[in-house]
């Protein structure tokens, strides 16, 4: 995968119809080469055409389903994400749903991201959810067996970028959401950094939805994201 400056942006086209998508999609052009599909658009309907229809144009796609259930169950989900051609698919960052997509995708050319602990959550939020560990241990537990499994890549927030990347090492593909350029509204992410400063912390990709695809100008808000990604990988 290219690691240019515009790849390393990856917009989250959180939007409800398939209408809405592909309009935003010719609004960014070339702007934009790598596009996240989640659960909005799927469940809205036409976000898996709208995923085919983006990698046949020459676009990046991610899809962003958390696949989460009983091992049988992931790896034939995971089996068929992989005929749709897109690039990366998120499951959750648990063994046995790691270890049963890892067989799902076998032979194809899928790639896998572990969802480590969303960025919407702190400390406080794990313990609400029964959890003992704080963000960071359970983040490089995590990390940690994902990476003894064989999956590509983590979702992790800014914040574990720099750690994980000594940690891990070069080739485990670190991608951050909780990311706001200076000034931006944080709504319900907790553990945010700017694109620039993620960036320097080692993230290899950022992914971006409403300081883009509600900014007034769509197109100029990824201009400027993939500016400063670029001034932070050369400087
Ligand atoms: O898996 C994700 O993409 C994800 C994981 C996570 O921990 N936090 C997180 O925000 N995301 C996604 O990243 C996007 C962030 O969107 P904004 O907060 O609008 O920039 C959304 O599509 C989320 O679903």
């Amino acid at each position: 995968m290219q690691t240019n400056a515009r790849d390393r942006l990856i917009t989250a086209l959180d939007v409800p119809s398939a209408d809405e998508a592909l309009a935003l999609v010719d609004r960014l052009g070339d702007a934009v080469s790598f596009y996240k599909i989640g659960m909005e658009l799927v469940y809205g309907g036409g976000g898996l055409a709208v995923a085919e229809r983006l990698v046949k144009a020459g676009k990046k796609v991610f899809l962003d389903l958390k696949l989460h259930d009983i091992p049988n169950t992931v790896e034939r989900a995971t089996a068929q994400v992989a005929r749709l051609g897109v690039h990366l698919l998120t499951v959750h960052g648990y063994p046995q749903t790691m270890r049963a997509a890892h067989a799902g995708r076998a032979g194809t050319g899928l790639k896998l991201l572990a969802v480590t602990v969303m960025t919407s959550y702190d400390d406080d939020d794990l313990v609400a959810a029964g959890y003992a560990e704080g963000v960071g241990p359970t983040v490089r537990r995590r990390a940690d067996q994902a990476k003894d499994i064989g999956i590509d890549g983590l979702i992790i927030s800014p914040h574990e970028a720099a750690a994980l990347r000594a940690a891990l090492g070069p080739s485990m593909l670190l991608v951050t959401p909780g990311v706001r350029p200076a000034g931006s509204a944080v709504g319900d992410q907790k553990r945010v950094m700017t694109p620039g400063e993620a960036i320097r912390a080692g993230a290899d990709h950022l992914v971006v939805g409403r300081p883009v695809t509600a900014a007034s100008d769509p197109r100029a808000a990824a201009e400027a994201i993939v500016a400063e990604i670029s001034a932070n990988l050369t400087a």
